[in-house]
């Protein structure tokens, strides 16, 4: 089993994550994962925190030349903001008790877990919320999502995720269930991060004259996984079902609030007759689908097809432009005060969407193939692509020799025994 754990705080010293399960033997790359955490920092319409910061990760435990040992990983990422925020975010007891009141945040903000983090966690200084409900945490995730990309892909899977929409405005991809190296050179080189540039230009003016008005915005992000084995995930118990726990691994990100899966909410509009994905076969490619609406997903259980996950992502909550809300000890009304924020960070949240579809769909491999060396892992990778494309147990039940398979044999006798 795959666990991982994240920790550390916005303006901390550092974050971390440990992670434990991988096979030994894989081979990671720093200057890999370094690229995803590039990617997570860029995207227009982001504030000025991401000037300071150049996440490089460092690799603590685990890895030895370049190959993991099979024992816990430990990612760490320093903070260079911690410099600026050491007075505020020190360790150590403040002395002077009215300096750590005058210092406190104690004006919630709409829509960010302030308020009810507050009150669930009896804490009077609202920064001791803030500072971990914050979306910089999403950073270790994408670390995470690197490792797991870098697994996946040598089994033959490949994920990659882009900006469908921001503030309303569309933009579609095409996507070639062979190769996803073209959606992410457009990806690459938009500011959005967006697959369209006419809808690109729009969205840039959009993101400008929201930010000018002190408001923000949000947007669909898309992620697509090909090379996909069938059947990781089970119908057998909800808590194995592969759309749930991708669902869930979006929502975790912050300020998503939706989820779809393939066709998703449109599927509600339309007839049965157009959202099936009927089944067809051929030597070369086993069993596949003439399309797919139902984005790879079929009794929470992968079906082969590219797999298809939607997030939505509200607007950023902390706004230029004043909202409404209570101060904490005075109970008085304000008007909420301006904070260094960013405009829209849905490209970014497209990078933590990729990483977090990809850790779940390591997590549904390594449950399924044994794996205690990577070796190993791809081997039964292999052997069951070529097993799926022709299972043994269906090839012997064709008319000739369906008489003499055991099912048929157990089924005469219980009908026997019934007469
Ligand atoms: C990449 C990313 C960047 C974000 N940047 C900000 C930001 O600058 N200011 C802000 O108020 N919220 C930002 N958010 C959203 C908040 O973290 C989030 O709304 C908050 O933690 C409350 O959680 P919830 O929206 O999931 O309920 C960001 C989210 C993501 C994914
Ligand atoms: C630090 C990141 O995002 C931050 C997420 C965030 C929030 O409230 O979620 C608020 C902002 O932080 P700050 O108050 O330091 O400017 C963003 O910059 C990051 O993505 O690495």
């Amino acid at each position: 089993m795959l666990r991982f754990i994240t920790a550390g705080e916005s303006h901390g010293p550092v974050l971390t994550t440990i992670i434990e399960g991988l096979p030994a033997g894989l081979p990671i790359s720093v200057e890999i994962i370094n690229e995803a955490m590039a990617r997570r920092q860029q995207g227009y319409g982001r504030g000025n925190r991401m000037k300071i910061e150049t996440d490089q990760i460092q690799i603590t435990s685990g890895v030895r030349h370049g190959l993991t040992l099979g024992s816990p990983v430990t990612i760490s990422l320093p903070n260079k903001d911690y410099k600026n925020w050491q007075s505020v975010m020190g360790i150590e007891p403040l002395e002077d008790e009215r300096a750590k009141l005058r210092r406190a945040v104690h004006r919630p903000r709409p829509g960010h877990a302030d308020l009810v983090g507050g009150i669930k966690y009896h804490h009077a200084d609202l920064r001791n919320v803030l500072e971990r409900s914050s979306a910089r945490e999403t950073a270790m995730r994408v670390a995470l999502g690197s490792v797991a990309s870098q697994l996946l892909k040598g089994l033959g899977v490949e994920v990659a995720a882009y900006v469908r929409e921001i503030g309303g405005i569309v933009g579609e991809a095409q996507i070639d269930s062979l190769s996803l190296d073209h959606l992410r050179k457009q990806v690459a080189a938009s500011p959005v991060m967006m697959v369209d540039s006419e809808v690109e230009a729009q969205v840039i003016e959009k993101i400008d004259a929201t930010k000018k008005a002190g408001n923000t915005l949000g947007g669909v992000v898309e992620v697509i996984a090909t090379g996909l084995p069938i059947g990781l995930g089970s119908y057998t118990q909800w808590d194995k079902k592969l759309d749930a726990r991708l669902a869930q691994a979006v929502m975790s990100i912050n300020a998503f609030k939706g989820v779809e899966i393939g066709d998703g909410f449109e599927l509600a509009r339309r007839f049965g007759s157009e959202v099936m994905d009927e089944i067809a076969y051929d030597e070369t490619q086993g069993f596949y689908r003439l399309s797919n609406h139902l984005g790879g997903l079929e009794g929470g259980m992968t079906n082969g097809m590219p797999l298809i996950v939607r997030g939505v992502k509200k607007p950023i909550p902390t706004l230029y432009r004043p909202l409404q809300s209570v101060d904490i000890y005075t109970k008085e009304n304000y008007e909420a005060s301006i904070e260094r924020s960013d405009t829209t960070a849905v490209p970014a949240a497209s990078v933590v969407a990729e990483a977090v579809v990809a850790m779940e769909l390591a997590q549904a491999v390594l449950e399924k193939f044994p794996h205690d060396s990577y070796g190993e892992l791809q081997q039964a990778v292999t052997n069951y692509r070529t097993y799926s494309k022709n299972p043994d147990m269906w090839q012997s039940n064709t008319d000739e020799n369906v008489e003499n398979t055991d099912w048929a044999k157990h089924a005469d006798a219980a009908a026997e025994a019934q007469n």
